[in-house]
C-alpha cells in the first residue's frame, strides 16, 4: 500500500521529489542579464560561452629560447619579447624569443634555449646559433586556433560560472556576461524553542539551520532577501507565506504533526498547492514543497519548501527539493556526481537514506553521529550518500550530494 501523508498527497519516492522540484524550477526559468563577470561568479550561463577571438590569437611561442626559420645553423637577429609585434624572419634566420611572444612570420619552429649553442663574434648578426637537438616544424609552437576558433562554442548554457569559467571568459575575449537572474529566496525559521545566541537551557535549543541555511543558500545561488525568525502562531506563519516578496519561500520546522506545526495548515489558507507532501526518505521524510500564489493578482506563481525541523533532515530536504529547485529556476545544468564504494553501504528496507560520508581512497566512508537531529557527522562529511532501498553493494555505484561548506 502506498503510505500517504497527513494532508492525503502520496508520499513520494526520493528520486520522484526531486525530478519535482526540478520540474516545478524549470517551468518559472529566470531571464537572462549581462553583467561584469566579477559579479557573474556562482550564477548560471544564459548563452552559451562562445570565443571572440581564435585563441591563441597569433602564432606563439611555448618556450623560451628562439624562433628559427627553416633548418639550421642559423644566423642570428634581435629578440622578440612578448607584447611585441615581430617582422618577418628569412629563411635561415633565427630570433631569440619569449614564451607567449608572437612569432615572426616565416618561422618554422622554436628551438629551446637549452637546445642551442650560439658561436662567433660579439655582434649579432655575425653569432650562429647551432641545435644540440634540431626542431621538427611547428615544435614549440602554439599555432593561432588551437585551442578554439573565432565563434566556437565553449560553454553551454547553464554552467555554473566558477573562476575558471571567468578566466575563461577573459582569455577569450569577454567583458561582459550574460547569466540567469538569482531566484530571490526568503528563510522563515519556525519554533518558539530556538534561541539565536547563548546556550541550549532547558527546553530551548540553539537555532542551527539559520547560521547554516543563509551561507549555502547564498553559495548555491539565490538572492537571500532575508531570515526571519516566526513564532509557533498559525496567523502569523499563514501572514509570512501570503506576503513573502521571494520567488522561493524556506520554512524549517513545523512539517509534522505535533501541536503547534502549523504549515499545512498556513499553506492550505494561503491557497497553496502542494507538489510534494512526504518523501520515502530518511532523514527527511516529511520534507515538501508547494506552489504558492502570487501576491499580487496577475504575479508570478512562487514556490515553498518545506524543510523538516530535525537538523540533518532539513539538510535532506535542502539537497532533494530546495537546491533542485534553485538549480532549475536558473537552468543550471543537473550533472550527477558518483563515485564506487569498496564497502557495502546499509540501505533501509523501503526509504532511500541520506548518509553523510568522507570520501577516501576507498570511497565514501559512513560517519558516525547521522541521527535526523545531529550535525556532527554532517560537519566532517565531504557529500551525503544517496542509497536506495537496500543499500549499496561492494562495489557498485553510489550517487554523491554536495554538503554545506
Ligand atoms: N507523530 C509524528 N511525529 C513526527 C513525525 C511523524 O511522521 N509523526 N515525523 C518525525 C520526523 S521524521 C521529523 S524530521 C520531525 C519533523 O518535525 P517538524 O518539521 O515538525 O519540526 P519541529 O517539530 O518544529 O522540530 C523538530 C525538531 O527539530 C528541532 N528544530 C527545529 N528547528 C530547528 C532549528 N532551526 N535549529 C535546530 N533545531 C531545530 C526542534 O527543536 C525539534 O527538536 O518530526 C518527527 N515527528
Ligand atoms: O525525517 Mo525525520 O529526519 O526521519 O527524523
Amino acid at each position: 500500500m502506498t503510505a500517504t501523508a497527513a494532508r492525503g498527497i502520496a508520499v513520494v519516492p526520493w528520486p520522484q521529489a526531486r525530478d519535482t522540484a526540478r520540474q516545478a524550477g524549470a517551468r518559472g526559468l529566470l531571464p537572462g542579464a549581462e553583467t561584469e563577470p566579477a559579479d557573474a561568479l556562482g550564477q548560471v550561463l544564459a548563452e552559451p560561452l562562445t570565443a571572440l577571438t581564435d585563441l591563441p590569437a597569433f602564432d606563439t611561442s611555448a618556450m623560451d629560447g628562439w624562433a628559427v626559420a627553416g633548418p639550421g645553423p642559423w644566423r642570428l637577429a634581435g629578440q622578440v619579447l612578448a607584447g611585441r609585434t615581430p617582422p618577418p624572419l628569412a629563411d635561415g634566420w633565427a630570433t631569440g624569443i619569449a614564451t607567449g611572444a608572437q612569432l615572426p612570420p616565416g618561422a618554422t619552429a622554436v628551438l629551446r634555449r637549452e637546445d642551442g649553442r650560439v658561436s662567433g663574434g660579439p655582434a649579432p648578426a655575425a653569432r650562429t646559433l647551432r641545435a644540440t637537438s634540431e626542431p621538427g616544424p611547428g615544435k614549440d609552437v602554439r599555432p593561432r586556433g588551437q585551442e578554439c576558433r573565432l565563434d566556437e562554442q565553449l560553454l553551454p548554457a547553464g554552467t555554473l560560472v566558477t573562476a575558471a569559467v571567468l578566466g575563461l571568459a577573459a582569455a577569450c575575449g569577454h567583458d561582459r556576461l550574460t547569466v540567469r537572474r538569482r531566484p530571490t529566496v526568503e528563510l522563515l525559521v519556525l519554533g518558539d524553542e530556538l534561541l539565536t545566541a547563548g546556550l541550549p537551557g532547558p527546553g530551548l535549543v540553539r537555532d542551527a539551520l539559520g547560521p547554516m541555511l543563509q551561507p549555502w543558500l547564498a553559495a548555491a545561488g539565490a538572492e537571500l532577501l532575508g531570515r526571519r525568525a516566526v513564532r509557533d502562531d498559525f496567523g502569523l506563519l499563514r501572514d509570512a507565506l501570503r506576503h513573502s516578496a521571494a520567488e522561493v519561500v524556506i520554512t524549517t520546522g513545523g512539517t509534522a504533526a505535533g501541536p503547534v506545526d502549523f504549515l499545512h495548515a498556513a499553506l492550505a489558507e494561503s491557497g497553496a498547492r502542494l507538489l510534494v507532501d512526504g518523501v520515502a526518505v530518511r532523514p527527511g521524510h516529511p520534507m515538501l514543497l508547494a506552489e504558492l500564489p502570487p501576491v499580487r493578482p496577475g504575479g508570478p506563481v512562487r514556490h515553498l519548501v518545506g524543510l523538516p525541523g530535525n537538523p540533518l533532515a532539513a539538510v535532506a530536504g535542502t539537497v532533494t527539493l530546495a537546491l533542485p529547485l534553485l538549480h532549475a529556476l536558473v537552468g543550471r545544468s543537473a550533472a550527477g556526481r558518483f563515485t564506487r564504494t569498496s564497502q557495502g553501504l546499509r540501505g533501509l528496507p523501503a526509504d532511500t537514506r541520506l548518509l553523510p560520508v568522507r570520501l577516501t581512497e576507498d570511497g565514501p566512508v559512513p560517519l558516525a553521529f547521522d541521527g535526523p537531529a545531529m550535525l556532527r557527522g554532517l560537519a566532517l562529511a565531504d557529500a551525503l550518500a544517496v542509497l536506495p532501498p537496500g543499500g549499496v553493494a561492494a562495489g557498485g555505484r553510489v550517487e554523491l550530494l554536495p554538503v554545506p561548506n
